[in-house]
């Protein structure tokens, strides 16, 4: 655990004023974190008392035998390790000052206490990567040496005459004793002339050793008489040793450079000069500068020839004349510019609904930190809210953060962006190349204003000037990180950071979490008044007040005892049909969940449920011919899977989980003329994948659009008529506490795909389980009877949002000793008192990678004050081999 700065200070200032004055300002340690290729983790060293250190600002530090970047994490007073503080290494020199701003290191470093994670590991998320590796180690010569210097050390090496005295007298000085290096360091040098230099490095070479030789004629061979680290490691066997010896002898020094533009990707942009009179020009040469003007008088060449249809050649002419100038500049890789050829004027601002203009001038009269839980049901035109908040922070200088869920829904959402607010959005997230990510990340250090769009680790974005966050679909589980730690979640991150900075923050949602609910209505559940300081806006309709589609439920069983065995119901394959004959465009829907599934009857829709907990069972199936096992993951209940329904007594039992493939197998044999196309994790990984296949089938080259989650997150696509589900019951009995919240956002979700335009849409969904709550509430579209019953239930059981849960996942590639680990784990948590411990058990599929998992949960009531457990003790009692992750308010229980 780390004890933050303001623990260290308060103790200091608890103190009389008398010690006051006499502590204040002797921070003489430091620990900087390094995070370069082969060194990462917390070091201690000195401060020099020249140097004046803040936390976060950027050092160069000596790191075995390199200089290398680093960040300072916190002042000490004391040194914390056990190292005689002689041994503990100066810091080199301040590479970039104040770094990250106080709010900004605030928030890093409360990530770092709520989620029980070293601080280290919150500014990796933070950084692009690879940042700090990014500051080049280089080594110069240092021209020229102070006499009065050399003379101390006995070297009349000024002077040619003296050269034989000299060898003889530098042969006898022993660097240990006669520290060449403190003498001229820091020397940087009025006197002498270069001949001196020349004299005086050509004369010292036979006393060094080769690679130190090489070296020295490397560098004086090069006009900087400067090269990067690596470089020379490149040219020269034993580069490192002779680098030391140089060094030592005072012959050249080491330094870092600053992060800055790692190889800058240039291109030649044509600036508008000069506007010659018409007859100086062909018509030809106008009609380019023409272009040129109405763009702004710049533009990238290569969009200048693509708009004119001319060659470079013309170009230079023009330029000949002084009418343009073509240079070189930095293009910053950015996903910036759509792709060429897409029309993005069809985005116009729109006239708001009465229920629009509501919500956006109570966002607009916000002053500060607020929160507002914007309530929008599927098509309701929640987009267009966040728009019209942003444009008026852009006219103000500020900045904007729009967080989303995947980066499969960012295209058209990026696109409606872009078309707004043209070339100030920005797209941050991890799908993004190195070099993107890099240079997207400078970009917003310049605090010009802009729109960043981004997934989960964007809530870190570095915007000096923000001035609102908007969550969109804020109930996404993608918006909280499981692994690694920090196990942090993006709308609690963005919560602190607009109440740390002041300003709003915008919760989107047809579906919202519960969490969110309640905080904007209160645990009183008053859905008019809200809360104090939540905002509960509502957009209960679609624009032109377009009904929400019918929902037509179908029962499977039913479908069974007619001898239908498909996949199909009657009524979707008639639906499906119909798409064919038509060309209308549908979307269907499968639920896809790894190798875990529960067991349900399908004779009469009886799930195996715990009889300890109020879950149902996962089948576990680890090897052919092995026992086929049922599994309850919260307290570690098994049975072997019964040959009948212990309801009906009927033999079909049957595990949930249908992939997209074997669905897309079944459409082509029943319907071959039915066009589709796949849309999942297999089908979209490769960049621009999404944007690809959405296009396609926005452009009709499909009737059918098939995948599975990333369905159903703020597609909009008018033409859409038919969603269908081909098994809710996946989705119904995940074995988690959250399973059915989940289920109703997704089938809301997923069911609001359809008649966004102006055909009316039509919805199916085929399940086992008619009667479910889920599965009614979904069908009457009502958020709200739905929620207060799960409200109820939550609350019974002490769940959040009322309680609250630490997941403890443990993993190894040594099966037993994770297991064993677990119990003792288990065991020492047990003796604490004011908080529930469920488990261990083994996680739901108990081995990923080779690795065996299994958790502990523990459950508390957040106003109760458990003695939560000393973390630190808990981690000493994992092994090397197994190792720990404190998911805190862990959303996925698998
Ligand atoms: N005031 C308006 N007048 C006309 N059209 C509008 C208006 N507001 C939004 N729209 C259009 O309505 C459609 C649906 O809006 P949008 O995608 O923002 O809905 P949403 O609330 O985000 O839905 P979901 O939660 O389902 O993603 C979009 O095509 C949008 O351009
Ligand atoms: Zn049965
Ligand atoms: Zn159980």
């Amino acid at each position: 655990m780390y004890i933050q700065d303001t623990t260290l200070s308060s103790k200091v200032v608890a103190q009389n004023s008398e010690d006051y004055k006499i502590d204040r300002g002797k921070n003489e340690w430091v620990e900087v974190l390094v995070d370069c290729p082969g060194a990462m983790g917390i070091f201690t060293y000195r401060l020099p008392s020249h140097l004046q250190v803040k936390a976060g600002d950027i050092l160069s530090v000596p790191f075995g035998t390199q200089i290398v970047g680093g960040i300072a994490v916190r002042l000490l007073f004391m040194p914390n390790i056990d190292l005689p503080k002689e041994k503990i290494r100066n810091i080199e020199d301040i590479v970039s000052v104040g770094f990250f701003p106080k709010f900004y290191w605030q928030l890093l470093n409360r990530v770092a206490a709520y989620y029980y994670t070293p601080l280290i590991q919150v500014i990796r998320v933070s950084l692009p990567p690879g940042l700090l590796g990014r500051s080049q180690r280089r080594i110069r010569l240092i021209r020229k040496q102070k006499k009065v210097d050399l003379e101390q050390v006995n070297l009349e090496i000024i002077n040619p005459e003296t050269i034989n005295q000299k060898r003889v007298n530098l042969e006898r000085i022993n660097p240990k004793q006669v520290s060449w290096e403190q003498k001229t360091e820091n020397s940087h040098l009025d006197s002498s002339n270069s001949n001196e230099q020349e004299l005086l490095l050509s004369d010292i070479l036979p006393f060094l050793s080769l690679p130190a030789q090489k070296i020295l004629q490397l560098l004086q061979a090069q006009t900087a008489g400067d090269y990067s680290f690596v470089y020379l490691q490149r040219q020269v066997r034993g580069a490192s040793r002779g680098v030391k010896e140089l060094i030592r002898r005072g012959l050249v020094e080491s330094y870092l450079e600053p992060p800055r533009l790692a190889r800058p990707k240039l291109q030649k942009a044509v600036i508008l000069i000069n506007d010659l009179s018409e007859n100086e020009l062909t018509s030809r040469q106008q009609e380019i500068l023409a272009v040129l003007r109405r763009r702004g008088g710049e533009l990238w060449q290569t969009e200048l020839l693509q708009a004119c249809h001319t060659s470079t050649s013309t170009l230079k002419k023009l330029a000949q004349k002084g009418c343009i100038l073509i240079e070189e500049r930095e293009r910053l890789r950015t996903e910036h510019s759509p792709q060429t050829g897409e029309d993005l004027t069809g985005e116009q601002v729109k006239s708001l609904t009465p229920a629009q203009s509501t919500a956006l001038a109570t966002i607009q009269e916000l002053n500060g930190y607020a929160k507002v839980l914007l309530h929008g049901v599927t098509g309701s035109g929640k987009t267009e809210v966040y728009l019209q908040a942003i444009a008026p922070l852009l006219v103000e200088g500020k900045s904007a953060l729009v967080l989303v869920p995947e980066i499969g829904l960012t295209p058209q959402l990026t696109d409606r962006f872009r078309a707004r607010f043209g070339n100030k959005v920005f797209v941050y997230h991890s799908a993004l190349s190195e070099g993107e990510r890099y240079d997207t990340w400078r970009q917003m250090l310049t605090g010009e204003p802009s729109v960043v769009i981004g997934t989960r680790s964007a809530v870190f974005a570095p915007l000096p000037n923000l001035g609102l966050i908007i969550l969109d679909e804020e109930h996404d589980s993608s918006f909280k990180q499981d692994s690694p730690a920090p196990t942090y979640h993006a709308r609690v991150v963005a919560q602190w950071r607009a109440e740390l900075e002041g300003f709003p923050l915008v919760l989107g949602s047809a579906t919202p979490s519960l969490e969110s609910l309640i905080s904007a209505i209160g645990e009183q559940g008053d859905w008019k008044q809200g809360n104090n300081k939540t905002h509960y806006l509502s957009l209960p309709k679609r624009v032109y007040s377009r009904p929400l589609p019918p929902i037509k439920i179908v029962d499977m069983r039913l479908e069974l005892q007619q001898g239908n065995r498909s996949i199909f119901s009657k009524p979707l394959k008639a639906a499906l049909l119909n798409l064919q004959e038509k060309r209308q465009q549908g979307i269907l829907f499968i639920h896809r969940r790894g190798h875990s599934t529960f067991v349900s009857c399908r004779s009469c829709g009886y799930v195996l449920d715990c009889p300890n907990c109020d879950v149902s069972l996962s089948y576990h199936h680890t090897e052919p011919g092995a026992q086929k096992l049922l599994r309850c993951h919260y307290c570690n209940y098994g049975c072997a899977h019964p040959p009948n329904c212990p309801e009906c007594g009927s033999p079909y039992l049957k595990f949930f989980g249908s992939g997209t493939q074997k669905v897309a197998q079944e459409l082509s044999r029943q319907f071959p003329e039915l066009r589709f196309i796949r849309f999942d994790s297999d089908t979209t990984r490769r960049k621009g994948a999404h944007r690809q296949l959405l296009s396609k089938f926005a452009n009709g080259e499909a009737e059918l659009l098939i995948g599975t989650q990333m369905l159903t997150k703020g597609l909009d696509l008018p033409q859409v008529t038919l969603v269908g589900v081909v098994a809710a019951d996946g989705l119904l009995h995940l074995s988690d506490y959250r399973a059915s919240e989940r289920a109703f956002q997704t089938l809301t979700q997923v069911a609001g795909r359809a008649g966004r335009g102006e055909d009316p849409g039509q919805v199916i969904i085929q399940t086992y389980n008619p009667d479910h709550q889920v599965i009614e509430a979904v069908q009457n579209h009502d958020y709200q009877s739905f929620t207060n019953t799960e409200l109820e239930q939550r609350q019974v059981l002490n769940y959040p949002p009322y309680g609250r849960l630490i997941l403890l996942r443990l993993s190894s590639p040594e099966e037993i000793q994770v297991q064993k680990t677990a119990q003792a784990i288990a065991a020492v948590l047990k003796s604490g008192s004011g908080f529930d411990v469920l488990g261990p058990a083994p996680a739901n599929v108990l081995r990923v990678a080779n690795r065996f998992r299994w958790q502990i949960l523990i459950k508390f009531a957040p106003d109760a004050l458990p003695q939560l457990p000393n973390w630190e003790e808990i981690r000493q009692l994992c092994p090397q081999i197994v190792s720990l992750t404190i998911d805190v308010d862990p959303l996925n229980m698998m």
